[in-house]
């Protein structure tokens, strides 16, 4: 299946619930007036989008519609999709792209962490690079294992130790092992750790200023958000960013969400881009982010004239 026709499956809920908002609002009419303006903001808050985001999308619509002379709220909507994909942060393709690198990967308890390590590993892997993991999740022991598996399937490295060992004593190993077999990507799991516990994102910031400081691939740090939990990912993007100065977004969970909108909340308050989304639990259900596609797959391509 391609990627639109994933994602789109995957958003069917996001979109249905924003066709239902937009509909009623039609009900009233296609003017261009201050209701309609009004309720295109309300409607794309209450798809999660996030307040920041809506309301730059609806001030550059109207911008637009006045200089462009719209005639009515269909022909806005036209430019919606485009809009809200223009909302995204760009950037980010040096991260996965090929050029070497070294990419942590944190977030809290559960949002995919290991799973996406893992299915980035083969992806790289596949590709011809020479990958070595960390597992430095080494609070869960099935972490450790899961990422095995992983590596396993993959046919690429592990290191890791024993478990409640010091998490950044496995980065240091695992870069020193990637320096001595001259890995270009390697790819560091870390203990899922809730945002709100301030003891826990000190003990992150340190393992993620080992990394920066030992690694002579360049670091770069990258959020794990489930996108089913919805706002709250936006406060946990935002903890995460003031202590790590996070470097990019994967988003997971697209599949059969009716949350989708905060990929691009997340995204566009914290200019931080998505280099990565999660569709489901496949080997294959990790996809490059197009922004375009996303944002027809969030809100559908809105020929509401035969509505
Ligand atoms: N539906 C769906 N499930 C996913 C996706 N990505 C991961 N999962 C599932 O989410 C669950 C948790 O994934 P893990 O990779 O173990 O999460 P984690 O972040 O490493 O967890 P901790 O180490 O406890 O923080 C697993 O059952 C995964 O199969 C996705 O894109 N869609």
């Amino acid at each position: 299946m391609g990627f639109f026709d994933r994602i789109s499956q995957g958003l069917q809920r996001s979109r249905d619930k924003f066709k239902e908002e937009m509909n009623v609002l039609l009900d009233r009419g296609p003017d261009l007036d201050e209701e309609f303006w009004d309720g295109l903001e309300e409607t794309l808050i209450l798809a999660d989008i996030g307040g920041a985001a809506a309301c730059d999308i609806v001030e550059n619509l109207r911008d637009q519609a006045t200089r462009k002379a719209l005639p009515d709220a269909y022909a806005v909507l036209d430019m919606l999709n485009d809009q809200i994909a223009d909302t995204f942060t760009q950037g980010g393709q040096e991260i996965l792209g090929g050029d070497p690198a070294c990419v942590l990967f944190v977030g809290i308890n559960g949002t995919g962490k290991t799973t996406t390590v893992g299915k980035l590993s083969k992806e790289a892997h596949d590709a011809g690079r020479k990958v070595i993991l960390g597992s430095a999740d080494t609070f869960r022991a099935a972490a450790i294992e899961q990422l095995e598996v992983w590596a396993r399937r993959a046919d690429v490295e592990m290191v890791t130790r024993e478990r409640g060992a010091d998490p950044a004593s496995v980065c240091y190993d695992t870069i020193e092992r990637a320096e001595a077999e001259d890995a270009d990507l390697v790819l560091i799991d870390t203990a899922g750790r809730l945002h709100t516990s301030a003891d826990l994102m000190r003990e992150l910031a340190k393992v993620v200023n080992v990394v920066r400081k030992r690694s002579k691939l360049p670091v770069y740090t990258v959020l794990v958000i489930d996108a089913t939990t919805g706002q709250n990912g936006l406060q946990q993007a935002r903890e995460f960013n003031r202590e790590l100065e996070l470097d990019a977004l994967i988003v997971t969970k697209l599949d059969g969400t009716a949350k989708g909108g905060i990929a691009l909340a997340v995204s566009h308050e914290l200019e931080l881009p998505i280099i990565k989304i999660g569709v489901g639990e496949g080997l294959d259900d990790l996809r490059d982010f197009d922004a375009h596609e996303f944002a027809r797959a969030l809100v559908g391509a809105f020929d509401q004239r035969q509505a």
